[in-house]
C-alpha cells in the first residue's frame, strides 16, 4: 500500500471544488488518512517546491500557493501515487485529457487546481512538511467497517 500527498490549491478552494475533487478519489477506492484547510507558510511553500528553486516562475509559484487557503490531504491505496497523478492530468491544462481534474476544470498552468506527489519519496517528504504524524489515521482505521449495535 502507498501513501500520497494531494493538495487542492488556492484557486480550487476559492472555486468551491474541494468536494468534487475529494469525491473523485473516494470513488476510485483510495482512503483518506488526513485532510485540513490551511494557509501554507512561505517556509513550507519553499520546502514543498524546492526542486523548482532555480526556475524563473519560482517566485510567482510561492506567492500563489501561499495566497489563500489550500486543502491538504493524505491518501492511501494501491499505486496511489501513479493513480492520483493520472486522475489529476497533465500540468498544462491544454494537454490534460478530458476526464482528468485539470482537463475538466483548469485553464491556466499557473492555476491548475491541485498538486499530487510524483513519487513515494516525494510523498513522504511533502506529508512531513504539512502534517504532524498524529494528524493521520492509519489505513486500518480508514478502512474499518462501521457496525450496527
Ligand atoms: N513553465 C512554467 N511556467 C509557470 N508555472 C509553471 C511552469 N512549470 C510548472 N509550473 C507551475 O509549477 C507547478 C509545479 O510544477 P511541476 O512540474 O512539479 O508540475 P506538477 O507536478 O504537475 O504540479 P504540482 O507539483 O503542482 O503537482 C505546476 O503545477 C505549475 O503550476
Amino acid at each position: 500500500m502507498e501513501k500520497t500527498f494531494l493538495m487542492v490549491k488556492p484557486d480550487g478552494v476559492q472555486r468551491g471544488l474541494i468536494g468534487e475533487i475529494v469525491t473523485r478519489f473516494e470513488k476510485k477506492g483510495l482512503k483518506l488518512l488526513a485532510g485540513k484547510i490551511m494557509v501554507v507558510t512561505e517556509e513550507q511553500a519553499k520546502t514543498h517546491y524546492i526542486e523548482h528553486e532555480s526556475k524563473p516562475f519560482f517566485g510567482s509559484l510561492i506567492s500563489y500557493i501561499t495566497s489563500g487557503p489550500v486543502f491538504a490531504m493524505v491518501w492511501e491505496g494501491k499505486d496511489s501515487v501513479a493513480l492520483t497523478r493520472s486522475m489529476i492530468g497533465a500540468t498544462k491544462p491544454t494537454d490534460a485529457a478530458p476526464g482528468t481534474i485539470r482537463g475538466d476544470y483548469a485553464v491556466e498552468m499557473s492555476r491548475n487546481l491541485i498538486h499530487g506527489s510524483d513519487s513515494v519519496e516525494s510523498a513522504e517528504r511533502e506529508i512531513a512538511n504539512m502534517f504532524k504524524a498524529d494528524e493521520l489515521v492509519s489505513y486500518e482505521q480508514a478502512t474499518a467497517k462501521w457496525l450496527y449495535e
